[in-house]
């Protein structure tokens, strides 16, 4: 068997390292010859070459120790964007971070590369290639992008050449991949009650989804390159597979490939846009008596619905970034990935 180089100067820890691309970003950085600290509110493997630390990260005591000895953190936690719990993102996503950021200066980190989203400047209409100087969202479609823009912002103006802090932010869409627990699962969920029978809008709105393999290694030549007078320094980058595919082609490759039928009636986009908001309302309205979470939230609605695809230019040149997995060989991987969630399975 191989044994694995591990030098000294190539320790580092991921914060949430334990959920799906934080562990795909452990299984690589262990593969290039780093040591690895994850810290996460769970453990959900384990790994030779990898010290586990489970605990909150609003909390700096705990988070101190996965940090002893490491010049370069990941910070990839968040709670489920799926989730409408507004304290909940406020509390991990804004002061957890400013908590992360001042654990890393006591701790004498060197360099924080954050996991931000590309949604941050997303308001719900169509972005067409967009580039990181799009403004941020000023009207956010969820708590969970709202708090992500927080979040970028403190990371970043987290910056301090003269005391030698580096930061950098990585903007992933669509993430996909073996072992993620929304995108497919929800998919396949929704096939199963027989709700994905319907396309909203005339499906040609075109949208990036990323391979995780794709902003693993973003995540990674980030990292390498962030040195003091760095020009990455302090900025947010795009990380994409570079092919926009049509949302719905998308959606009907993962399902026909996964044994289930292709959406196939078209519905307006504004109707199903308004009946998913009324929807919605009524479930805020109605929590104190009776819970129920609706499949198609606005938010799932404008994202099926609209085009939203980022160039990657800005990463192609400062970080040399260049896709490693097509699009093609990452919807193979992932569907057969999921053996249990096929059709009849
Ligand atoms: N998936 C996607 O399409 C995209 C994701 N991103 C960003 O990528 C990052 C990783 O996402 P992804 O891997 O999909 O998400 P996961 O939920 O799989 O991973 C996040 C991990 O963070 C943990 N966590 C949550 N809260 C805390 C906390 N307070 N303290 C310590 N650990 C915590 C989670 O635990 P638990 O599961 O128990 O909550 C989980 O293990 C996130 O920052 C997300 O915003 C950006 C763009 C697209
Ligand atoms: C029910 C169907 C209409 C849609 C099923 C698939 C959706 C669950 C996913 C399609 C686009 C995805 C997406 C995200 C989560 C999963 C989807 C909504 C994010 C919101 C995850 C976090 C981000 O930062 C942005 C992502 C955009 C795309």
């Amino acid at each position: 068997m191989a044994t694995r180089v591990r030098p000294s100067n190539k320790r580092c820890a991921v914060i949430g390292g334990s959920g799906f691309l934080g562990r795909h970003l452990v299984e690589k950085l262990l593969d290039r010859g780093y040591s690895v600290s994850v810290f996460d509110i769970r453990q959900s493997y384990e790994l030779p070459g990898v010290t586990f630390h489970q605990g909150d990260l609003c909390d700096k005591q705990a988070l101190l120790p996965a940090m002893k000895d490491v010049s370069l953190v990941f910070h990839c936690a968040s709670p489920a964007p799926a989730s409408d719990d507004r304290r909940l993102f406020e509390r991990v996503n804004i002061q957890g971070t400013r908590t992360v950021i001042q654990a890393c200066i006591e701790a004498g980190v060197q360099k924080l590369v954050l996991t931000s989203s590309a949604s941050v400047v997303f308001e719900g209409t169509d972005i067409k290639n967009g580039s990181e100087d799009l403004p941020y969202a000023k009207k956010p479609i969820d708590y969970y992008t709202e708090t992500k823009i927080e979040q970028e912002k403190l990371v970043l103006e987290a910056y301090d050449k003269e005391k030698g802090f580096l930061t950098v932010a990585i903007r992933p869409h669509g993430i996909f991949g073996p072992r993620d627990p929304q995108l497919v699962p929800i998919l396949v969920d929704t096939a199963r009650r027989g709700k994905m029978k319907f396309i909203i809008g005339d499906g040609t709105n075109l949208v990036d989804f990323t391979f995780v393999e794709n902003v693993v290694h973003g995540h990674i030549l980030a990292a390498e390159r962030l040195r003091l007078d760095s020009p990455i320094c302090g900025k947010p980058y795009h990380i994409t597979n570079d092919e926009p595919v049509r949302f719905w082609d998308f959606m009907s490759e993962v399902l026909v490939g996964l044994g289930y039928a292709a959406p196939r009636y078209h519905l307006p986009y504004a109707l199903v846009y308004g009946l998913a908001l009324l929807l919605w309302l009524l479930a805020l309205i109605l929590r104190p008596l009776v819970s129920f979470k609706p499949t198609f939230t606005p938010m799932r609605v404008a994202l099926a619905g609209t085009h939203h695809y980022y160039s990657c230019e800005r990463a192609k040149q400062d970080l040399g970034y260049k896709p490693v997995v097509s699009l093609k060989d990452g919807v193979a991987r992932t569907v057969q990935s999921y053996p249990h969630l096929r059709q009849g399975a």
